[in-house]
């Protein structure tokens, strides 16, 4: 018999292995691939594992289709006995980030209490500068009433968004992250841990609208709760060329060099607008300087990277990226559904509502609000302003409706992928399932790359996203059908027939 020392544990990566092959069985290919495929098993922080999908939409499908079983499977292959949590990703992202901020700020409180401060002793803020504008100084100790992660963080937020004008919504919380901003934000939540400085300055570069401030902000919050007595500078390049160009002119340089330079955290958003000023790039050259070799940390932003920022002298544009220079992409589908899916969450909360829009008014926004996350923002508040208390039962036809007069296109009534292969298939005498199967003969293949070429001329899906709604294919073989069909139609007539008849009938529906 095995003794204790031998003994074990499965990990839970293990048990959702079995049980994914076994849902695979039962389940079938189409299913697999479209919901359980691209869920992640996670365990958090606390070693509870959690099913977390992509989307609220799949979280949705899992509990409408498949969690009673999920967790038979799971309690038969699990003989921990251990609970299975279901997730969508912003849910526990956001849950695991509120999980990992209360433990740190109980280590920050045991710390304290062990060096034989009680919690309300540990030091949040107080002031000492000649620019409160510019300046969060958390030099003297200012006893407050502390009732645990709440009361720290308001206080925190509190001293900062009075004296820095941070911005209280902008936090690690209320950031998506996805393709185009993941490294960004990983190294973000590093310098807001105030974890090994190799990296300074942090250089975030990238096109407007993105997150860079959003980041900027969240990381000043969080380095707060996490070093309530660090000093933390937050502000923008114009703000220092100001108050820079001000001290000059009052005699009182020396103030300003010494409360920029005495931060534990200086963060400068927008550093481009210094361009062409040259007094005000020589005093952030030797700002920065003093400040890296005393190793306190530095993050920058811009809407360039640091060689294309011409118009800075060339030994500042050297030091700026002398440290990590991290780009910020824009967004792609899956991050802008994100986002708008985070936002209207949040709304519904608020308006008290129980349910939220439905997938196809999401996917709507995403695929015909232009331009940045703020303009992304900007249609979904003035949809939840319109909707009010219909928000969460809204027809994609309401939807359009609503968001119409704002769009800088007109929306043309939207074509689902859905909608083209059950008319392909009508048309060629087959099932939708034919077109997803793995079914390859020419009967069936012909009409699959007919539905995936109408796909790609009449909705904004880009080729993985047809791909994955033709039962979980490669974008390759959209690519491929899209140009079989184009050669086709000059020189196979009845294809052409085809595909006219099919652009009539869509138009028509
Ligand atoms: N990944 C994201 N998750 C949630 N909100 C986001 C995200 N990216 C951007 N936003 C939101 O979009 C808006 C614009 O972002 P932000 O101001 O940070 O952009 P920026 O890159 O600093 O642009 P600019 O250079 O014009 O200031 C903000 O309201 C921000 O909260």
């Amino acid at each position: 018999m095995p003794g204790l020392n031998n003994w074990s544990p499965i990990l839970p990566e293990t048990v959702w292995s079995k049980v994914a092959s076994a849902l695979r069985q039962e389940l079938g290919d189409g299913p697999y691939n479209s919901y359980v495929a691209p869920s992640a098993l996670k365990v958090t922080i606390d070693g509870d594992p959690v099913l977390v999908t992509p989307t609220v939409y799949a979280r949705d499908w899992f509990q409408r289709n498949a969690l009673r079983r999920i967790h038979e499977l799971w309690a038969q292959f699990d003989p921990e006995g251990r609970v299975l949590d279901l997730q969508s990703r912003i849910d526990y992202d956001t849950a695991e980030r509120q999980r990992q901020a209360q433990k740190a700020l109980s280590e920050t409180l045991d710390v304290a209490k062990s060096a034989g401060r009680s919690e309300a002793d540990v030091p949040l803020s107080s002031v000492k500068t000649n620019d409160p504008a510019i300046v969060a100084d958390t030099g003297v100790a200012k006893p407050v009433e502390l009732s645990g992660l709440e009361a720290a963080q308001a206080q925190a937020r509190a001293d900062l968004n009075r004296i820095a004008g941070l911005q209280d919504r902008l936090t690690f919380e209320t950031f998506v992250a996805g393709r185009g901003n993941e490294f960004a934000y990983t190294m973000s939540r590093q310098v807001a841990g105030w974890g090994d400085g190799h990296f300074n300055p942090v250089f975030f570069h990238g096109p407007y609208g993105y997150g860079k401030t959003h980041l900027l902000n969240a990381i000043a919050w969080e380095a707060k709760v996490r070093r309530p007595d660090a000093k933390i500078v937050y502000l923008t390049a114009e703000k220092f060329t100001n108050t820079f160009v001000k001290a000059v002119m009052d005699r009182s340089q020396s103030v300003f060099k010494e409360e920029i330079r005495s931060a534990d955290l200086l963060l400068i958003d927008d550093v481009h607008f210094i361009g062409g000023k040259t007094s005000s790039q020589e005093e952030l050259f030797h700002t920065l300087t003093a400040l890296i070799e005393k190793n306190r940390r530095v993050v920058f932003t811009a809407d360039r990277p640091p060689t294309q920022l011409t118009e800075i002298e060339a030994r500042l544009r050297s030091h700026l990226s002398s440290g990590l220079v991290c780009a910020l992409d824009v967004a792609d589908q899956a991050l802008r559904i994100g986002i708008i899916e985070r936002k209207l969450e949040q709304l519904s909360r608020r308006l008290g509502l129980s349910r939220m829009p439905h997938v196809d008014v999401l996917q709507f926004i995403a695929d015909s609000v232009p331009g940045s996350i703020r303009e992304l923002e900007g249609a979904v508040n003035t949809l939840a302003a319109s909707a009010g208390a219909r928000l969460g039962s809204l027809t994609l036809d309401e939807a359009m409706a609503l968001l119409q007069p704002n769009l800088k296109v007109s929306v043309e009534r939207r074509v689902t992928v859905d909608e083209i292969q059950k008319l392909t298939a009508d048309h060629f005498s087959l099932k939708q399932a034919d077109l997803l199967s793995e079914r390859r003969t020419r009967s069936v293949a012909r009409p699959r790359q007919v539905a995936m070429w109408l796909c790609k001329q009449h909705t904004t899906r880009s080729y993985p996203d047809i791909g994955r709604r033709f039962g979980g294919r490669d974008h390759t073989t959209v690519l491929h059908a899209v140009k079989k069909i184009e050669e086709l139609l000059q020189s196979d007539e009845q294809i052409a027939r085809d595909v006219e008849a099919l652009t009539r009938k869509l138009r028509s529906n």
